[in-house]
Parts: C-alpha cells; structure tokens; sequence
C-alpha cells in the first residue's frame, strides 16, 4: 500500500509545534490553507505549515476532514507568526490564533433573490393569499421571509403562490459597490517643513520597499497630515494601507480627518469590533474591497493582499506592548511586518522612544522632523510649582497658582485641562480609628474608591464592593477617611472653586470607549467644557482649539517606579499633555505641580530642552547597559503560594546558563506582589545589545525543572512593564 500523503499543520491552540496529518485522497493542499483537523475527540481549524510532513507511523495518523474556503496565510505571514513566537517565546499556536481572529467561510453567497407578483391569479384566493398578493402588489422584489414577513403570513403561502405562477423569483438588484477612499482628493497646503517630509514619504512608499522612516515632530506639527500623504501615496499606487493607534478608543476625530481627506472613513479593526465586523474586515483585507485600516496591535494579523505602508502612530506609546498572552510589543512587530511585506514603515512621534532615536542615530531608520508647530503657533510655555513650598493647603491638591491660571484662563473665555493619572476619588481609604488600610483581598493592592460608583475598586482583578459606613476591622462608624486625589476629587475640588465652569471627566471608567467617548471629545473640541479632568486618555493626540491651559496635577506620578523607563515615561507622557495647550489661535501654557522639581525630565520640560533630555537619558541608559544599549528579558513566576513561587523562582536562578556577559537578576518579590491571589516573583536577564537573548532564554527554561503544584512561569522579551 502506498503510503498517505502527510503535511504539517499549524493549530491555533497552546502548541509550539505542527502536527503531521495525512490528506484526504483527492484533496490538492499548498502551505497556508486553513483546513478541519481532529484534534483529540474534536474538530479543529488549523493551517498547513511548511515543510514536508514527516513520517508517522500509519496506524496513528489522523486524516484531515478537509480544506476550509478561507483565505489562509500567504508565506509572509507564516514567517510573521514563527518569528514573533521565536522571539517572545510564545507557543506557535498561540500566535496562530491571532492571526485567525475574524476567519470566516468565503465561498461567494448565492446570487440574491426575491418574490413579484406577475399579475396573475391564483386557482384559489384563501386569505392568507390576499394578503401575500396584497403585500405585493406594490411591484417592490422582495426575499421571500421578508414577503411573508410583511403579510403577516408563513413562508408556505409564498412558496403556494409562486408554484401557482402568482409570484416569481427574480434576482434582486446587487448591493451598492462600496465607496472607497479617495487619493486625489486635495489635501491641505503643507508648510515647508511638512512639504519636505511629505515628499521624502512618498518616495519610500513609490520606492515600495521596505524601509523605517520616524517622523520626529513637535506636538501640533502636523505629523498627521504628513502621513497622510503617503496613505494618499500608497492608495494611488493601489497598494493597501494600516495605521496602528495605541488606543483605538480615541481615533475617531482620526476616522473624521480621514474621511475629510479620503472622502470616506477608512475601516476600523480592534478587540471591540464585534464578531461580525471583524469577519467583514478579514475578508475585505484578504480580497481587496478594503483599502484603508485603522487598527490597534492586533490589526498586525490582517491578511491584506498588497500592503503597502504601515504607520505606526504616537510610536512611543507603552500600550502598544501587550501584556497578556502573547507578550509583544506591536510597535517593533509593525516594522517586522513592514519587512516580511516589502513594505515602508512609519513611525510618528512627538516624543519618540529612545529605542528608535537611536535606530535613527545608528542609520537603521531614517529621519524627518518637523521642529515647529503648524500655523507659527509657540510651544507652550512650561513652569514648575515646587510642591513642598508653594503647594496646596492640607486637603486640597491644587496650589494656589495654578487655581489663579485656571480662574484667568475661565475668564478669558478658554478651556483648562487638569492632568492626574489616577481613575476614581481616592488611591487609598483608610480608617482614622485604627489605622486599617482598605486592601484588596487578591491582589496587593489598595482598593481606590469610586465615588461616581459607590464602590471600592481593585484596579488589578476588578474586585469591587459598596463602600462600607463601618470600620470592617474596628467597626467604628463614620471613621473611613479618603487620602490622596484621583481625577473624581479633582472634579470635586474644581467644582467647589470654579461652580459655574462646566467640567468634564475624561476616564476609561466614567466615559467607556464607545458613542460617549467620542460625543464628549466633540463637545470639548466645540469649546462646550471650560475644564477638562483626565488620566492618561486626555494626553494622547487631542486637538483642542480653545484649550490654553494644562495642569499637571501630580508630575512625579511616573518617577519612583523601579522602572529603567521612569524619566523617558514621565518626559513623553508630559509633554504630550502640556502638548495639548495653545494649539488654535490663543498661545498656551502649563503647570507642572511636582515634588522634584530638580529631576532632569521636569527641568528639560521647563527649559523646553527636549534633545537636551534624550541626550543625558540617552547617556545614562548607556552608562546601565539598559534598553535599547543592553536587552533585558524578565521571567515572572506565579503560584498560590509565596514559597512556591519564591522556591521555584530560586531553581530557576540556579539553572541559569552561565554565558560571559549575561547578568541574572533575582528572584525578587515583584513590587505588584500578588495578583488575582497568585504570588508573583521576579527575574530579570540583561545582556549586550547583539546578543541572541530569546534563544538564551530558551536554553534557560530548558535546563530549568519544570513548574509544578500551581507554579507558572512567563517570559517578558523586551519588558516595558516592571511591576
Ligand atoms: N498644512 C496644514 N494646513 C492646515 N492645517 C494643518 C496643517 N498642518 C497641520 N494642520 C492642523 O494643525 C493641527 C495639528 O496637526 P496634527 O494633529 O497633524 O499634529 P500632530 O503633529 O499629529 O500633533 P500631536 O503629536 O500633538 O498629536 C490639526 O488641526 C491639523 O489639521
Ligand atoms: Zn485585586
């Protein structure tokens, strides 16, 4: 007997590896196609993966049940989806997965039909009859669930009726051809600066080459229209295009200067796009009927047919990591992408990573700045207010001289916008009586109060509960006193000062991400809010014309994180929000409250020294062999069990490969020590530059005893998360 024919099947599943199956007779399959496969007692989706598929002995070999008429993965992909789990050292599968998501039958729909009436008379009229023919009588080609439907009927009296001749099926007119964007539509009149970028963009998008280019511009420069202009480049030329946002949640003024350039919005991709949309963007990637893309990170795993760009906006953003399942960081897979496509790459910035400063500087990238903002505007002026002698008296938590900016900037008919990254009323709830501190029963973590909700909030797993009037460990009444603000206090605290400023609260937890989000920052926009109170969503991108005021309620929120990104964080996220200010036809300004007024990210604010910044961060980071002048890749152990944890941890720094060069660091007690009840330890290894840190690390877990009695190990390639 001849044997069967085998291949390889990538399954979307907690599997590094392929599975060896063996093909239906008759069944002609390349690399890339989604098939049925059993797995187990089920069936399962999966791909076939390269190479031939090895020798199984015949008795154990499963036959695939056959071929799923889906676009699969061209061979760029397949390379994606290795590579990315090469790298993070996440189980092939699990990568798979991504790419799957919204993968849907493509086998085209029958052509659509519908019921008329011909005129002619039924041998017999029941009353049910008269009302299809009545329903019908309008000429109108209808479904036949949507005749019956409108007569109040079942389907069978229609069927009854056309088998008579009283109706006949004819095809309904085909749905209206999808308006797609519009390249030659004008774009503004750039300025100079914007010109030269522009053209240096278009070119990399006709060269249709791969290729990095960081667009370092000011914030209000005008980085938008410039990438614009290579989307415009790109969809003349025929060629697709994805633009990535951090946080899709906040693109839709982006979805509108779209579509007033291209003349229609482009199509959205992202974890709330429900089931069906997703099918329908797939699908559209996969065929072409869709040009434009706005996506969060996993918009990366669309199988678009003729990418042409990727921009990647607002690069630096750290939520372009993601920090569950697959660990990576959606910024450096765009520039993979970029590479396996042919295609260019765009990385926008006011503040970009120091990461792609120095891919700039080495010559791996290419650079363009725009070193002023559009229209002549100024940068805004930035001051410092040195909290621990010029701060607010107890209890209240804005200094006297940003109440006074605040009260002149009201007066003169502007906008203000309050800065504090915390959601909720307070970080802390604690009892006057005995001293006990509100903590979360999983996590260790203090509950934040959310006074808009009532309730006491864990901000790691979601633990909630109605504030209790009573002291729950010395049951003293009306003892709970909230310490410290969050951005509810400071609505609080302004609407108390300023009762006749209409505010608003911009936080994921009071304004979602959906209609509401976006009516808001509308409302905002037409000048509606005299004084905006956000977290970090109010930092990112906003274009609001009346606002000339920005104060930084809490600067130094970023500063003692035992984070090697602390001064790079803290610099980016503040001048992205002092950014905001000054951006129509009234200058701007911001306060920056701080208790470190001296830390070189505050005074290079001030001083509005940015390249002044980068280079003694730049320095230092050198100096510590960190990122992006040393790798760092953390292992994070978890159990229900701190010795568990803390033992596993302490084998897996025994069984580290001794390689010249090569620091292990750790185990530690993570600073966020324990999550949803699982104790979490600490491992960090920092390497030279060059050096093949996801393969050290492979050799690591290798030698390591396997994790058992509820111990799990994670692997965080590149962290940007140190908690
Ligand atoms: N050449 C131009 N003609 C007309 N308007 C422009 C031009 N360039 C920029 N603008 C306008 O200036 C404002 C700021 O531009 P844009 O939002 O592109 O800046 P940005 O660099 O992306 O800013 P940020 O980094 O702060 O988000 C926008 O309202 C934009 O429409
Ligand atoms: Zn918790």
């Amino acid at each position: 007997m001849p044997l069967p024919k085998t291949v390889e099947v990538l399954l979307p599943v907690a599997l590094d590896r392929t599975l060896t199956y063996a093909v239906p007779d008759g069944l002609e399959l390349a690399p890339g196609d989604v098939v049925v496969a059993p797995l187990g007692s089920r069936a399962q989706i999966g791909v076939v993966w390269d190479g031939a598929g090895e020798a199984v002995d015949g008795a154990r070999l499963k036959t695939l049940e056959g071929r799923v008429p889906a676009t699969g993965l061209a061979g760029p992909m397949r390379r994606f989806v290795d590579w990315i789990a090469d790298y993070t050292l996440a189980p092939r599968g699990q990568v798979l997965r991504m790419a799957l998501r919204g993968l849907a039958d493509e086998t085209p729909p029958p052509p659509k039909t519908g019921f008329r009436a011909t005129g002619a008379a039924p041998s017999r009229l029941t009353p049910a009859r008269e009302k299809v023919l009545a329903a019908a009588a309008d000429g109108v080609v209808r479904p036949k669930a949507r005749l019956a439907e409108a007569a109040g009927v079942s389907a069978s009296v229609v069927d009854g009726l056309a088998a008579e001749g009283a109706l006949e099926l004819t095809p309904l007119p085909p749905p209206p051809p999808q308006q797609q964007p519009d390249p030659a539509r004008p774009g503004p009149k750039l300025t100079p600066h914007q010109a030269h970028a522009a053209e240096a963009l278009r070119r990399a998008v006709a060269d249709g080459q791969y290729r990095v280019v960081l667009i370092d511009g000011v914030t209000g420069s005008g980085k938008t229209e410039v990438y614009c202009e290579a989307v415009a480049e790109a969809l003349s030329r025929g060629r697709q295009t994805l633009v990535m946002a951090p946080e899709i949640a906040l693109t839709v003024p982006f979805l509108d200067r779209f579509a007033k350039r291209f003349g229609v919005r482009p199509a959205v991709w992202h974890a709330s796009v429900g089931d069906m949309g997703r099918t329908a963007v797939r699908r559209g990637v996969a065929d072409g009927s869709i040009r434009a893309v706005v996506a969060a990170r996993s918009g990366l795993f669309l199988p678009f047919r003729e990418l042409g760009l990727i921009v990647v906006d607002e690069e630096h953003d750290a939520a372009y990591k993601q920090e569950d399942g697959v660990l990576y960081n959606a910024r450096d897979m765009a520039v993979l992408r970029g590479r396996l496509e042919g295609a260019p790459v765009v990385l926008a910035s006011a503040t970009p990573s120091l990461e792609s400063r120095v891919n700039a500087e080495r010559g791996r990238y290419a650079k363009l700045a725009l070193p002023a903002r559009f229209g002549g505007r100024a940068m805004p002026e930035i001051a410092a207010i040195d909290m621990r002698v010029a701060g607010p008296p107890r209890g209240e938590w804005l200094a006297p001289r940003l109440v006074s900016a605040i009260a002149q900037t009201l007066s003169a008919g502007e906008q203000a916008l309050l800065f504090l990254n915390r959601r909720g009323y307070a970080p802390l709830t604690l009892c006057r009586r005995c001293g006990h501190r509100m903590k979360c029963p999983n996590c260790s973590a203090w509950l934040v109060e959310h006074r808009f909700r009532a309730s006491l909030v864990c901000h790691h797993c979601g633990h909630s509960g109605p504030t209790p009037d009573a002291c729950p460990a010395c049951g003293a009444a009306d003892a709970l006193v909230a310490l410290g603000p969050g951005v509810e206090r400071i609505r609080d605290e302004a609407a108390a000062r300023f009762p006749e400023a209409r505010i608003s609260i911009l936080s994921s937890d009071v304004m979602g991400a959906g209609e509401r989000l976006a009516a808001e920052l509308d409302a905002i926009e037409r000048g509606a809010v005299d004084i905006v109170i956000g977290t970090q969503m109010v930092t990112k991108g906003h274009h609001f014309p009346k606002l000339t005021l920005v104060g930084a309620v809490d600067a130094d929120f970023a500063l003692g994180a035992a984070d090697p990104r602390a001064a790079e964080r803290t610099f980016q996220m503040l001048q992205q929000v002092t950014g905001r200010a000054g951006r129509g036809d009234r200058p701007g300004r911001a306060l920056l409250q701080t208790f470190d007024p001296d830390h070189p990210a505050i005074r290079a604010l001030v001083a509005g020294d940015r390249e002044g910044f980068y280079a003694v961060e730049t320095e230092a980071r050198k100096a510590a062999m960190m990122p992006p002048f040393g790798r760092l890749a953390a292992v994070i152990v978890t159990a229900p069990a701190r010795e568990a944890a803390e033992a596993h941890g302490r084998a897996l720094a025994r069984a580290a490969p001794k390689v010249e060069g090569i620091r292990v660091l750790g185990p530690a007690e993570a600073p966020l020590a324990m999550v949803r009840g699982r104790h979490r330890m600490r491992l960090l290894a920092q390497a030279p530059r060059t050096f093949d840190l996801p393969a050290y690390m492979r050799a690591w877990l290798a030698a390591a005893p396997q994790p058992r009695g509820g111990v799990r190990v994670a692997v965080d390639v590149d962290p940007q998360s140190f908690l």
